[in-house]
């Protein structure tokens, strides 16, 4: 009853009963947990993949101070503007510990909260960046199901967490201050390979010149660079929010970008390798939570962390021996298993 009554809410576009459906997945009861799959149900039964096959999925990165908050709320207003229903989220594991300003933080960005066609989620607090990924990946399902058709997901440029929105999400947008090296502006190297655009920042005032010089570096450093798509080469583009300057080229290309990539099916691919990820990812992460659950294994796994550490064992070996041990420990709860356990000889003399 709760179920139906939360999908039809959703699909009526109404905030409320999204806002709760976010509450609910990011809730780690295992009522909730199952309350919320119950709803996922309803709403791939309701066809509403439709909804996500029309759908941008936009990741916004950048280092803290590169001006994102100003940068969403200039986009976000302009693509309002344009009739579009623009979802804003965020990816922050640190916002549980720091108890700083939460990204997403609806005060960060004052007009795009007003605006009914946007709605602004901050980041779950789930502490770490595995629960918070997942959680996020869920909702902008279920903020699509509600009718927005583009999803900025922001993440704050320090740790993994854009590494884990960059496969979210369709196109990953970098964001770079007109100023300093790499190091300078805490962008790690790996990240700069993963985007589709890179944005110079507060290219108004005196910062126009030093914008353009970083916008040319860049420019001549992808050169270097493997493109990821076969359609499409990243590129460059300097921007203010201050002034609105360049806000329009930039959403022009990721419209070129957006048009491209699903004429190519890229788009389609794309998002079908990630959502295999994310279920291997998934299952793997269960499963190491599965075999530390029991403490039998925990303890074998610090006795072989230590000797792995020291050299006095290849991690492959350990690997193994902690597999068995598991193994051994699911026997020995669950006896009828060990019937099932495939022994690797007697499968191979079988053959
Ligand atoms: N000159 C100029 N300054 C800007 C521009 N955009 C943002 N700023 C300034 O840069 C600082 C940081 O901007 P914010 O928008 O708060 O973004 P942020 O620091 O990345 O912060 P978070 O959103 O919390 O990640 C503020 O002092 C802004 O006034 C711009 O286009 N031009």
């Amino acid at each position: 009853m709760m179920v139906r009554r939360l999908a039809e809410g959703l699909l009526a576009q109404n905030r409320a009963s999204l806002a709760r459906a976010i509450t609910l997945l990011e809730s780690r009861l295992p009522r909730s947990r199952l309350v919320s799959a119950a709803l996922f149900d309803r709403l791939l039964a309701a066809q509403t993949h439709g909804a996500s096959s029309e759908s941008f999925r936009v990741g916004l990165s950048g280092p803290p101070g590169v001006g994102k908050s100003s940068f969403i709320e200039v986009l976000g207003k302009a693509l309002t503007d344009r009739g579009h229903r623009v979802a804003v989220l965020a990816v922050d594991p640190s916002s549980h510990t720091s108890g700083g300003s939460l990204m997403g933080d609806k005060t960060r960005m004052p007009e795009l909260t007003r605006d009914l066609r946007a709605y602004i989620r901050p980041s779950p607090t789930g502490g770490m960046l595995g629960g918070v990924a997942r959680s996020t990946r869920d909702t902008i399902v279920l903020c699509e199901a509600a009718g927005f058709n583009i999803v900025l997901v922001e993440t704050v440029g320090v740790g993994q967490s854009e590494f884990a929105v960059a496969d979210m999400v369709d196109i990953f947008v970098l964001l770079i201050p007109p100023a300093g090296g790499d190091e300078l502006q805490g962008i790690k190297r790996g990240i700069v390979e993963l985007a589709d655009l890179i944005v110079v920042t507060k290219a108004d005032g005196e910062l126009i010149v030093p914008a353009r010089q970083v916008q040319a570096e860049y420019t001549s450093a992808l050169k270097f660079l493997r493109p990821r798509w076969s359609k499409w080469k990243p590129k460059v583009l300097s921007v203010s929010a201050q002034n609105g300057e360049g806000m329009a080229q930039l959403w022009e290309k990721m419209e070129d970008f957006c048009r491209l990539a699903r004429v190519s099916g890229e788009l389609t691919v794309r998002r079908r390798n990630q959502c295999v990820s994310w279920m291997w990812g998934l299952v793997r992460e269960g499963a190491a939570e599965m075999l530390l659950n029991y403490p039998a294994v925990r303890r074998r796994a610090k006795e072989l962390e230590q000797r792995v550490a020291k050299g006095d064992l290849p991690p492959g070996v350990a690997a193994d021996t902690l597999l068995e041990a598991f193994i051994g420990a699911t026997c020995r709860e669950f006896p009828l298993m060990e019937q099932h356990v495939e022994k690797p000889d007697e499968s191979t003399s079988e053959r």
